[in-house]
């Protein structure tokens, strides 16, 4: 078994860094992922959809950590951190002020390190407020504010000659990874399994993550695009979302590929509703979700029935479920006590994780773990890492892609399906033709 991951370009700050921070309001931010500027593979910062969200770049402060108590540990460094900053907002959105972003390993054992990385620079937009935010040291000379970095930024350079081969496992040995996973099932061992697969990419020059981010800005623009210390995706889940006592959470289970005929498409989107499967998948992962929520919430709407969520490779059944929040839980607090949803593990949680060890023979890494961004306050924005690929030099990256199956999962539609799943990056890894 192989791990991969970027190797930090930054000594890590375990020590909560004594940070200043001082957002002012911008006249404008537009164009969000214009504003990033060249930077090193793994230090772009990005949680953008539809044109609003925050994005970053350097690094006044970043912390790894590892195993069972990775979360518990992220969150008390970062609670150290904001409460050690003087934070200065003339703004009051949710992601001014002082910010972190994090990308959390996917498994407790794995190799591969969580991270939490505070920008120097935090340019953020919602509605009609864009704003820019600047983080030192508190003993540094005080930031300017308005960095002169804001301004036209060179155009990120299409990727060039990118060649894509087999990850851990060919699709035929994936496939029977499938088929042993359909056999436990029958076998009454779990009703549920996520299953991924890894492709590599490689290029002989260095690959810009900027091109990534506004491709798939482009093209996904239902999907929150991120960036995360050399994870790059668009991801259609958000796993929490806590604002002001308000905790959302969208659910995605349950998936059809689209064809590209609208009509054929809407007819497809009708048999997924439909489906049974499908409903079942979706129904394990909305019943994940609902009860680990249940333990932090007074109240809760959980809709009966999914609605179709279109993307333009597939389409998935989703289900937002809201609540109101009555403790004392951060949104990296929720998102811990959601993960591992059965969205990207199983059924049980405890068997489906011994099963993805054993038949999937990689480290997930960060893919399928919570991705996002949080506030001095601990509000944030936690997606899952999907549709995405992890940057394990300037000119390569792993891409990941997975399946949840269940009983009446058909082997050949799954490597379809994860095929489908592989597009998005796929495309934004091309030079637009
Ligand atoms: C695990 C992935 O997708 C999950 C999220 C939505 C739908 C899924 C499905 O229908 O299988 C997966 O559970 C992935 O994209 O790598």
């Amino acid at each position: 078994m192989t791990t991969l991951d970027p190797t930090p370009s930054h000594a890590d700050a375990a020590v909560p860094l004594h940070a200043r921070s001082r957002s002012i309001p911008l006249s404008d931010a537009s164009d969000l992922l214009a504003l990033l500027p060249v930077s090193a593979h793994d230090e772009v910062l990005s949680w953008v959809r539809k044109g609003e969200g925050v994005i970053g770049w350097g690094v006044a402060a970043s912390y790894e950590t590892s195993g069972e108590d990775r979360f518990e540990a992220a969150e008390r460094w970062w609670r150290e951190t904001a409460d050690a900053a003087e934070v200065e907002d003339a703004v009051d959105q949710p992601g001014s002020g002082l910010v972190c972003f994090g990308s959390m390993a996917f498994a407790a054992d794995s190799d591969i390190p969580s991270r939490l990385v505070v920008p120097e620079v935090v340019v953020g937009r919602r509605g009609r407020h864009a704003w820019v935010t600047t983080i030192a040291a508190a003993d540094d000379p005080p930031a300017s504010g308005t960095d002169e970095r804001l301004g036209p930024q060179p155009e990120p350079a299409a990727p060039q000659a990118v060649r894509f081969s087999d990850g851990e496992l060919s699709a035929g040995s994936w496939a029977g990874a499938v088929d042993q996973a359909l056999h436990r099932i029958a076998d009454d061992e779990l009703d549920k399994v996520v299953l991924a697969r890894s492709l590599d990419v490689d290029s002989d020059v260095d690959i810009d993550p900027r091109w990534i981010l506004r491709r798939l800005a482009e093209d996904y623009d239902t999907t929150w695009v991120f960036a995360v210390a050399g994870i790059v995706g668009a991801t259609p889940e958000m796993l929490v979302r806590l604002e002001r006592g308000l905790v959302t959470s969208r659910v995605l289970a349950g998936t059809i590929r689209r064809t590209g005929d609208d009509s054929h498409d809407l007819a497809l989107a009708g048999s997924l509703a439909r489906s049974s499967k499908d409903l079942e998948e979706h129904e394990y992962a909305v019943r994940s979700v609902a009860d680990a929520l249940a333990e932090h919430t007074s109240s809760m709407n959980v809709p009966e029935a999914p609605f179709v969520l279109h993307l333009n490779n597939v389409m998935h059944l989703a289900t937002d479920v809201a609540g109101v929040v009555d403790d004392t839980s951060t949104s990296l607090t929720l998102a811990a006590s959601l993960h591992p949803s059965a969205a990207v593990c199983g059924t049980p949680t405890a068997v489906a994780g011994e099963v993805i060890a054993e038949l999937e023979q990689m480290d997930r890494g960060r893919y399928a773990g919570p991705v996002g961004w949080m506030d001095a306050g601990g509000d944030g924005e936690w997606g899952i890492a999907l549709r995405c690929g992890v940057f394990t030099s300037p000119r390569s990256l792993r891409l990941y892609a997975g399946c949840g199956i269940v009983a009446g999962s058909d082997t050949a539609s799954e490597v379809a399906e994860s095929d489908a799943k592989f597009l998005p990056m796929r495309e934004a890894l091309s030079p637009r033709g």
